[in-house]
């Protein structure tokens, strides 16, 4: 007979709880809906889900001190991490930024679901966000696996306005990333380009975000 039992959910670590202040049941009520239809959606894969909490939502939720002004996400895709960033910071207004159809019906269903007034979700590749109206330029912008740093940083810097931020979370690869990448970071004219190491202090297991200025 198949096994046909659901991939059991993590329990939900204590870091969880601190994190999200008051917004936990947003975040858990997000959490058990990405679970349950994650999936099936393709958003995630089904071993992710033994680790959705620590190694997707508080591991995206551990940028959320860093956040102010209008921020976009780029490649959101489940959410990651804009959506989780915009239930842990109702005073931020996040834009996420996403090609995929699929991908941004389900993040709008969340966000209507969820009542967030926060967030925005534009359907669009980064490159293609118009250049004047509402949108632009951005305080921020975030990104969590979307591509290597030489061709993420020409997709976000240009949406960020002058004096503005990245936040680009990457893997232990983060220093080697930004050597390859040293002709578009002048290019871009970013400064102040470090590598932040968050999350051991909430007993998680630490992630890396290369944070840089943009054109200050
Ligand atoms: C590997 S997924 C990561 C999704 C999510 N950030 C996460 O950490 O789980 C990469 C996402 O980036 C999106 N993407 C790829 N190229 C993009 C572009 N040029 N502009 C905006 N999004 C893009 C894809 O559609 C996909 O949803």
């Amino acid at each position: 007979m198949a096994d046909t039992a659901p991939p059991v959910l993590e329990d939900e670590p204590a870091a969880a709880a601190q994190l999200f202040g008051d917004r936990i049941e947003l975040a858990r009520s997000f959490t058990a809906s990405l679970a349950a239809k994650g999936e099936l959606l393709g958003l995630i894969g089904p071993r992710e889900l033994p680790q959705l909490w620590s190694r997707h939502i508080l591991n995206s939720a551990l940028l959320a001190p860093l956040l102010e002004g209008r921020v976009g996400d780029v490649g959101s895709g489940a959410g990651l991490p804009g959506l989780v960033l915009a239930i842990a910071r109702p005073d931020v207004h996040l834009t996420l930024i996403e090609p995929m159809e699929r991908r941004t019906d389900w993040l709008q269903a969340e966000v209507d679901r969820m009542g967030l007034d926060n967030v925005a979700v534009l359907r669009a590749r980064a490159e293609e966000v118009p250049g004047s109206g509402a949108l632009l330029p951005l305080d921020q912008v975030t990104a969590r696996a979307v591509s290597a740093l030489r061709t993420l940083i020409p997709l976000t810097a240009p949406l960020v306005r002058s004096g503005g931020t990245l936040l680009l979370m990457k893997g232990g690869r983060a220093a080697e990333e930004i050597d390859a990448a040293q002709k578009v970071i002048r290019k871009h004219r970013l400064e102040d380009v470090e590598v932040l190491e968050l999350g051991a202090d909430a007993g998680l297991e630490p992630t890396r975000v290369v944070r840089a200025l943009v054109d200050p």
